[in-house]
């Protein structure tokens, strides 16, 4: 059984709450309703009754299946409760007025059902930059316990070949402690989707062949991530390039004696440059499929797509959210 089919079974008949702020994309729409047809979640999606009600027909769907919220239709004393939850969450960051205005946004709604626990999980990004996405989540539902940052990893596969790609979504710059944690995250993913985790970390050089501060920022981190899961020493290795950890006679030749060079399956990249181009240069070029964002140390569950995302890319990532929201319920 495909691991996405074992996540299909985990999650049937779950009624598990997913809300999708973006029911005026039809790739949204037709994911939602393919979502509650074949009952695998329960879709709220944020938008007007008549376009979902089109789509669902095509699929003999009745609207009890998907529950449709009309921002211009929100009873005064919801937006209440819920600015008022937004003032408190923000502890003194945010005032009243502001809370308001962003409920008039569809990612805060959409965030703030699930902060409340109206919706398990949230599923964005089809037609809003990855920053209006994530930025509701990052100042409302916050870091899981552990984690100090976020970050976004790709599931690349292609045939039986299956990587993990980190970070590719959300930490612009990051220093050593970053690039640890990430890889620590990265791990957690790895397991999930099957993955014995053999982490590198990725570096134009490999054990020092070249010498430069951004080199020495990727063997602290190295160093750190060790540190943070003693569990997994034995599985990272860095400073590492891409060739010397992946190709076997390139890990002969540049890192003989590393336990990860020429097997790894999860690259931790030293910069969002480098880890956003590089999952789009495999999947564009390397024909490798791409699954995610996947956003990694949030407290729950909201995912951020690609723009560039299909109708089965939305019914994917869907799947990934609603399986993580089971984990924690
Ligand atoms: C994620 C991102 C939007 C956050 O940027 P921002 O909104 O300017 O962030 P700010 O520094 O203003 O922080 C806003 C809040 O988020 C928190 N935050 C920011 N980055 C965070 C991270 N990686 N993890 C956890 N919290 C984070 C901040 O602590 C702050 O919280 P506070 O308001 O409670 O103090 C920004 O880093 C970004 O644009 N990243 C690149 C996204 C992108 O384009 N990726 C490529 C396509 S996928
Ligand atoms: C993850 C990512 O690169 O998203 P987008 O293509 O929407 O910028």
């Amino acid at each position: 059984m495909s691991l996405f089919d074992q996540f299909k079974e985990q999650i049937k008949g779950q009624n598990l709450r997913l809300v999708f702020p973006e029911g005026e994309d039809s790739r949204v729409l037709r994911a939602a309703v393919e979502l509650a047809a074949e009952g695998l979640v329960h879709p709220i999606v944020l938008g007007d009754t008549s376009a979902i009600q089109a789509v669902a027909k095509e699929r003999d769907l009745t609207l009890d299946q998907i529950e449709i919220i009309d921002l211009a239709l929100v009873a005064d004393s919801q937006k209440e409760r819920m600015a008022q939850a937004i003032v408190e969450r923000r502890n003194g960051k945010t005032d009243e007025k502001t809370a308001y205005k962003w409920l008039k946004d569809v990612n805060y709604f959409g965030t703030m059902l699930v902060q409340l626990g109206d919706a398990d999980g949230m599923v964005s990004g089809a037609s809003h930059p990855t920053g209006d996405t994530v930025r509701p989540a990052l100042q409302l539902i916050k870091t899981a316990p552990g984690s100090r940052r976020i970050s976004g990893a790709f599931i690349m596969q292609k045939g039986d070949q299956r990587f993990v790609f980190a970070d590719c979504a959300i930490n612009i710059d990051i220093d050593a402690e970053t690039m640890a944690q990430i890889a620590v995250q990265s791990a957690r993913t790895a397991k999930v989707f099957g993955i014995d985790p053999k982490m590198a970390m990725l570096s134009f050089s490999t054990k020092g062949s070249a010498k430069a501060e951004q080199v020495d920022k990727v063997v602290q981190a190295t160093k750190l991530a060790k540190e943070l899961a003693p569990e997994l020493a034995d599985k990272i290795d860095g400073d590492l390039q891409f060739d010397a950890a992946v190709v076997e006679r390139v890990a002969q030749a540049k890192a003989p004696d590393s336990a990860v060079a020429g097997q790894a399956n999860v690259f931790v990249f030293p910069s969002l440059e480098a880890g956003n181009i590089g999952y789009k240069i495999a999947q564009r070029l390397g024909g490798f499929e791409a699954i995610g964002p996947i956003l990694q140390g949030l407290a729950k569950p909201v995912s951020d797509l690609s723009r560039g995302a299909s109708k089965d890319d939305v019914v994917k990532v869907a799947i990934i959210t609603a399986a993580q929201a089971l984990a924690q319920r």
